[in-house]
């Protein structure tokens, strides 16, 4: 019930950007991002946030274990620090990555979409809509440390960025894999893939739910670099160097240029799109298809 409560309070704050999380790691300093003394830390519970102002650089760390599944919580928190990274001009880049070992992200939570309220599914489709809204647009330069497994929503996350360094591990697959659970991926999932790889790829890769292994990531386009796992951090940052090298105005007014009529798409219907989602989500057959693969997860271990 807290948790519920707590959802909804943290989702409202999507709506009131003025009523800000609270810094749950006030100010602490240190060498967590490999920046030195000058490392300063925030965020919240599942979205760690490690500055470093000397910089321009922040490193946002999903932990949401085991699998940081895109809880209605990690949604919000994530969107509130990106908000105010971007509304302190200290910062010019972030680089998105995971703390929780070998897995980027699972994607969209699936408990969220499944045996929940209409009221629920509404509330969370729209937390994912900002989510993708806010990355995608970022005036940030915004880079992908993919240090792990990343299906479907946890794909998505890094598509929304500028640029993807994947850590070369046959486990550490990358793709919209919703097909092979019985569901389809939104238009603007769709659309953010496309402007990625091609009308072509994206057409293949959707259909049979692709999850591509870090070789034919890097053949396809899915991704940008493909370096040894210990290396994806210190890549990003040099990557994020060549990035920042670009005049700020003339990178974003570009970005864009590229970015912003995909956007509108969904920004001229999301409430339209918020009941499509729910017209799908609720229908028996999805409901069930979730939860066999659900199950099946579960099943896994036993
Ligand atoms: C024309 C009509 C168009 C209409 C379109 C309209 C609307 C669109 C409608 C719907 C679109 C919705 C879009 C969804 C996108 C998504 O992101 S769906 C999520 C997809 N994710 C996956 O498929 C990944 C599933 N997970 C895994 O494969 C593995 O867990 C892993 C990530 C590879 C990790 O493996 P590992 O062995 O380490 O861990 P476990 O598998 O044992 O898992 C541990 C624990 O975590 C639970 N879990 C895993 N993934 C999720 C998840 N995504 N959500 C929630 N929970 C998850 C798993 O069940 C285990 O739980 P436990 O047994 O209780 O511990």
């Amino acid at each position: 019930m807290a948790l519920m409560v707590g959802a909804r309070v943290l989702a409202r704050n999507l709506l009131r950007p003025w009523s800000r999380l609270p810094d749950a790691v006030p100010g602490r300093t240190g060498p967590a991002a490999g920046g030195g003394d000058g490392v300063r830390c925030f965020g919240s519970p599942r979205v760690l946030v490690e500055t470093d102002p000397a910089k321009g650089v922040a490193v946002i760390k999903l932990k949401n274990p085991p699998v940081n599944s895109l809880s209605l919580e990690v949604l919000t928190e994530f969107v509130i620090s990106l908000e105010k990274l971007e509304n302190d001009k200290t910062f010019r880049g972030v680089i998105v990555t995971s703390d929780c070992p070998g897995i980027f992200s699972a994607g969209l939570d699936l408990t969220e979409m499944c045996g929940k309220s209409q009221a629920h599914y509404a509330e969370y489709w729209r937390a994912v809509q900002e989510l993708w809204l806010r990355l995608y647009l970022s005036n940030l330069v915004v880079i992908a440390a993919i240090n792990g497994v990343s299906p479907a929503g946890g794909c998505l996350i890094s598509l929304t960025c500028d640029y993807r360094v994947l850590a070369d591990n046959p486990k550490y697959s990358i793709g919209l894999n919703e097909t092979l659970l019985g569901i389809v991926a939104p238009s603007w999932f769709k659309d953010t893939l496309v402007n990625t790889v091609g009308h072509r790829t994206a057409e293949r890769a959707l259909q049979l739910g692709l999850l591509f292994p870090p070789a034919e990531a890097l053949r396809v386009g899915i991704v940008d670099q493909v370096v040894p796992e210990d290396q994806v951090h210190s890549a990003a940052l040099s990557v994020m160097a060549r990035w920042l090298a670009i005049p700020d105005h003339a990178r974003q007014l570009t970005k864009n240029l590229m970015r912003k009529p995909t956007a509108d798409r969904l920004v001229k219907q999301r409430d339209a799109d918020i009941q499509y989602f729910l017209q799908f989500i609720s229908r028996d057959s999805i409901q069930k298809s979730l939860r066999v693969y659900l199950d099946k997860l579960r099943q896994k271990k036993g």
